[in-house]
């Protein structure tokens, strides 16, 4: 038997006026997922439990089994470990985003949280700049993908809330800006840094390709060192992460999974999903246990970009979730399958709700009837009204895969 998780990340969406009432989900064509769907069980899964805020990184640690209320120590210990990054006693990790800040008389808005989704290579040379001239005793700078990097910290936490960027888009970030700017040692890194990257040959090259340039860093998502217990020895498993983005690869080297680095794996919509797909099947051969994770429609989600979104969850359907499980049956494989997303990315808000998100599973024994239904929000809370089966503990819905209590 072979188990996978499939994530769609950010993927639920509420009813849009253009879609006539429809969601996303709803509206795109997804005949792969709708068969599972159809032929499985399908049930709201709780992916944030009460008090967390609903972010990738609370979520994807439920569906890998994890309590978020036992485990999660932040964002940024996750997206270390995937860096193989070693966190010290008395060191904490940030995120560090690149990000595009407009500056007008005392007023900072967040035009972008991601630099325009600035290219890997890119930001390697920006954040290379950065630890050259701006690290030291306290401060260090790790290279991420794209926007996604890191800060790591010695010393006590500086005491000042942080927020996450994303779900500030083009909004009046002044009082969080002023966090950094009032504390001692902060305020000083946040404005070199700005410094460095406002005359950096990388952004003004970006200025002239009409590109948005990454003005300053934006600090958030700490935590300290994570320790929990791994997948593979808990439920006895082999198993491989397939991601393009450091929060799930982490989460991978936590679970003891092989992480598999899939080349133009972008995290974005121009993402390798052959590429995704292949490496997911070939770890199939060996082992008992696949998640992949595709950030894609999270960035069309926060984006707000109706087409993207659409698009990236009709590439999930046709390059993912279809290739993956044809391939299974035609090797005859006995497999049980999960659909599903992290959280609702709605495109009316452009961050991430908290929700309980559709989920679908598939057993290709097919010993149960079905549920009959094709797989979007209102189809699975019509379900879930009539059959009241939908998981609070989300990261119990991992035992319900592989048939262990
Ligand atoms: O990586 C990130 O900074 C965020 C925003 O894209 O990802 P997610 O929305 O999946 O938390």
């Amino acid at each position: 038997m072979k188990y996978l998780i499939l994530v769609g990340d950010g993927m639920g969406d509420y009813p849009i006026s253009e879609l006539d009432g429809k969601t996303v989900l709803e509206a795109a064509r997804t005949p792969a997922m709708d068969e599972l769907c159809r032929k499985g069980e399908f049930f709201l899964t709780n992916t944030v439990p009460e008090g967390f805020p609903p972010g990738s990184d609370v979520a994807n640690m439920t569906l890998m089994g994890y309590d978020p209320a036992r485990f999660y120590t932040g964002r940024a210990p996750l997206e270390a470990a995937s860096m193989g990054i070693k966190l010290a006693e008395d060191e904490i990790v940030f995120r560090c985003n690149l990000v595009t800040l407009d500056l007008v008389n005392d007023q900072v808005t967040m035009r972008d949280f991601s630099a325009g989704h600035i290219s890997n290579e890119e930001a390697r040379e920006l954040i290379a700049s950065l630890e050259a001239v701006c690290s030291g005793d306290r401060f260090h700078f790790k290279p991420g993908i794209s926007y996604r990097h890191l800060l790591v910290f010695k010393g006590k936490h500086p005491g000042f809330i942080t927020v996450p960027p994303h779900d500030y888009i083009e909004k009046d970030v002044t009082e969080y800006w002023q966090r950094y700017l009032d504390s001692p040692g902060w305020s000083e890194l946040v404005t070199r840094c700005g410094d460095i990257l406002k005359n950096h040959p990388v952004n003004l090259e970006r200025i002239k390709q009409g590109k948005n340039p990454a003005t300053h860093i934006w600090l958030w998502g700490e935590g300290k060192m994570i320790d929990a217990p791994p997948l593979t020895e808990r439920f006895c498993i082999s198993g491989s992460m397939i991601s393009a983005v450091d929060l799930l690869k982490g989460l991978g080297v936590i679970g003891d999974l092989d992480v598999i680095n899939v080349p133009g794996a972008t995290g974005y919509i121009d993402t390798n999903y052959e590429g995704k797909a292949e490496a997911a099947t070939q770890s199939l051969k060996e082992q008992d246990f696949v998640f992949v994770h595709l950030e894609a429609p999270d960035e069309a989600g926060h984006q707000g970009s109706l087409s993207a979104k659409i698009q990236a969850i009709e590439d999930f359907d046709a390059r993912i979730v279809s290739p993956i499980t044809n391939e299974l049956r035609s090797r005859k494989e006995d497999f049980r399958v999960i659909v599903t997303m992290d959280h609702f990315t709605p495109l009316s808000l452009r961050t991430h709700v908290s929700d309980p998100v559709p989920t679908l599973l598939y057993d290709s024994r097919e010993k149960e009837a079905g549920s009959g239904k094709t797989f979007c929000e209102k189809n699975c809370l019509a379900h879930d009204a009539e059959k009241n089966n939908s998981i609070n503990d989300g990261y119990t819905l991992i035992n319900k895969l592989l048939e262990q209590n």
